[in-house]
């Protein structure tokens, strides 16, 4: 089966609500309804500019999707500062990063609440875009396929087939993310394509032809385009690059096979 390649923009902690109206704006008044077609585009911006890209989304009819950057394992209760799926999902929330680096370096996320994290935004109906990828020295060593394995097993831990049907995969060397070092092509197809057989071994051919395998780490313009043509990368989660309306429009033309008119 055909996977649609996915584009999602994670702002991560940028942009106030006025900024994401302004960005979110640009981006519907500059890439071609057509574009769409071709390729899913999301963004995922902090949790305070949710409901104001949802009344534009809703408004204006927009076909990006939009989502958050972190989803508690708890549904409701006493965990201030939490943010669950129920209320993600009553947002009309498409996606949700979970197990960023990010969160795994700074907020000590393990693969254990990473993948209770996975099972929360399944039960509300968010797809969670699981994000893994090696640190520089793991790289190094030659553990970088067998690392980002393991970290996909433990993230998927106790789903049923039809669950991981609907998740996403990030791959994201730690090293190559805001550093304007990209993995090449064919570094990224190497993990990616492990990741994907991982996938077929464990839950079938037809889930792992289903689940769309992101790459992620300084993407931009002008390397999507060969990044989409490797067999198993099927988009790209964008930091950076996200940010800017020009630059992000390009991209996500690029990853839909042509340059903006
Ligand atoms: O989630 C996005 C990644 O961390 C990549 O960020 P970047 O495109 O700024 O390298």
């Amino acid at each position: 089966m055909a996977r649609q390649v996915l584009v999602a923009g994670n702002w991560k902690m940028n942009l106030n609500h006025l900024e994401a109206i302004s960005l979110v704006q640009k981006i519907a008044f500059s890439l071609p309804e057509k574009y769409y077609a071709k390729v899913e585009v999301a963004v995922l911006p902090p949790f305070t500019d949710i409901r104001s890209i949802q009344t534009m989304v809703d408004g204006d009819k927009l076909l990006l999707r939009y989502g958050a950057q972190d989803i508690s394992r708890h549904d409701s209760g006493a965990y201030t500062g939490e943010v669950s799926g129920l209320m993600l999902a009553k947002l009309g929330c498409s996606y949700v990063t979970v197990g960023h680096s990010e969160r795994r370096e700074y907020h000590a996320e393990t693969d254990e609440l990473v993948n209770s994290k996975v099972k929360a935004a399944l039960k509300h109906g968010v797809a969670p875009i699981l994000c893994l990828g090696e640190r520089l020295e793991v790289r190094e060593s030659g553990e970088h396929v067998a690392h980002c394995v393991a970290q996909l097993v433990a993230g998927l831990k106790g789903l049923k087939a039809e669950q991981v049907a609907k998740v996403v995969v990030a791959y994201e060397p730690v090293w190559a993310i805001g550093t304007g070092k990209v993995a090449t092509a064919a570094d990224a197809q190497e993990v990616c394509g492990a990741l994907r057989a991982a996938l077929a071994e464990k839950y079938g051919d037809e889930v792992a032809g289903t689940v769309r395998v992101l790459y992620g780490g300084s993407v931009k313009s002008g390397n999507i385009g060969e990044l989409v043509a490797q067999d198993d990368i099927d988009g790209a989660l964008v930091g950076g690059a996200s940010l800017q309306a020009d630059e992000f429009t390009k991209l996500c033309a690029m990853a839909a096979g042509g340059p903006l008119p």
